[in-house]
């Protein structure tokens, strides 16, 4: 059984980060285990920047984006003496365990510091929802309803000025922000790395919906895709309708978290403790079937996202 726990972040912040801090660390107290808080990820474990934590170390930061316990990458974590000297400092501070909050890269140092003795616990904390043991990622929903927010400003100025706007949103490699958020705002179109596109195409059904008395349109591009200067001059050219690019970059990453990022982080915080009391390690904490899960580090970096088909043809079938 744990008595002492650490809990870090690591990789990009998410929105809700901290509210999954705050379970971790309460839940570790009111099973009567000492929890102490590892600084800027897996570097902080190294260099031993850690600080005790109590019951009001976690107070009024719920409602807060960002991480408290700072956020970096660490090259060194990638290489196993790296993770040798990592348990070393476990085993030093006499840590029992540790909840990792981060993406599938943190999941890997998770995995490998597991298999050096030290039970580790995965908590996925990305924006970009693409860890595909769950159906939810911590973040998710508040980095959507700020670029769902963003557009429908930006869509007050592409219709005073007959514009097409073309907007960037984020997700790495993944287009679940894209579709999701092009679904809510009623964009014209949605292109996304999973999927060819063809700007004739797009261009063609403006002109159409022009007839129709459309003035202005909104495409949603995700960064995966990498090229949205080019889309909107393309689309510009083609159509003689006036556009404009718009990356949305960071205010994607920041704010206070939603309900569901707060509620989700509480309970995957929560069960992330439970396992930790029980001697388990190398386990990743994921949603299926909208139910809080949990499964082997591995296993979870081995399995495949569906991509949202049925989403993408509704969005495609409805704009016009
Ligand atoms: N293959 C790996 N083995 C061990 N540690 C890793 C590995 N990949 C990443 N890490 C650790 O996790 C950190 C965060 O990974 P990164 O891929 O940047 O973000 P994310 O966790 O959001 O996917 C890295 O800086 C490194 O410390
Ligand atoms: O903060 P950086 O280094 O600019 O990274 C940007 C990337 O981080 C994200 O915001 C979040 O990704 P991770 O959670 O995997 O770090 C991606 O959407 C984006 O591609
Ligand atoms: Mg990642």
């Amino acid at each position: 059984m744990a008595k002492k726990i650490g809990v870090l972040t690591s990789g990009g912040d998410a929105p809700g980060m901290n509210a999954a801090v705050r379970a971790v660390c309460r839940a570790g107290l009111a099973k009567g285990m000492e929890v102490v808080g590892i600084l800027r990820g897996y570097n902080g474990l190294l260099n031993g920047e850690v600080i005790e934590m109590n019951a009001r170390t976690v107070s009024g930061i719920i409602q807060r984006g960002g991480t408290c316990l700072y956020t970096a990458r660490c090259p060194e974590f990638r290489d196993i003496e790296g993770v040798k000297k990592g348990r070393d400092k476990c085993l030093e501070m006499g840590l029992d365990g540790i909840v990792v909050i981060g993406g599938d890269g943190s999941f890997r140092g998770a995995a490998d510091l597991s298999a050096q003795g030290i039970p580790c616990i995965g908590l996925p904390g990305t924006i970009d929802n693409d860890i595909s043991c769950t159906e939810y990622t911590i973040g998710y929903d508040t980095a959507m309803n700020t670029a769902m927010e963003m557009i429908d400003k930006i869509r007050d100025t592409a219709q005073s000025h007959d514009r097409c706007s073309v907007v960037e949103v984020m997700g790495r490699n993944a287009g679940h922000i894209a579709i999701n958020v092009a679904a809510a705002v009623g964009a014209e179109a949605v292109i996304t790395p999973e999927k060819p596109y063809d700007l004739n195409a797009i261009a063609q059904k403006m002109e159409q919906t022009k007839k129709s008395g459309k003035t202005h349109f909104i495409i949603v591009v995700a960064e995966g895709v990498g090229k949205t200067e080019y889309i909107t001059r393309t689309l510009q050219d083609i159509t003689g309708v006036e556009s404009r690019a718009t990356i949305l970059g960071h205010v994607q990453r920041g704010g206070s978290p939603t309900v569901r990022d707060r509620v989700v982080a509480t309970e995957m915080g929560y069960h992330a403790v439970e396992l930790l009391e029980q001697g388990i390690g190398n386990r990743v904490v994921g949603m299926k079937d909208n139910k809080i899960y949990d499964v082997d580090i591995q296993e979870a970096l081995s399995m495949k996202k569906p991509f949202e088909e049925e989403l993408y043809k509704i969005l495609n079938e409805t704009a016009f």
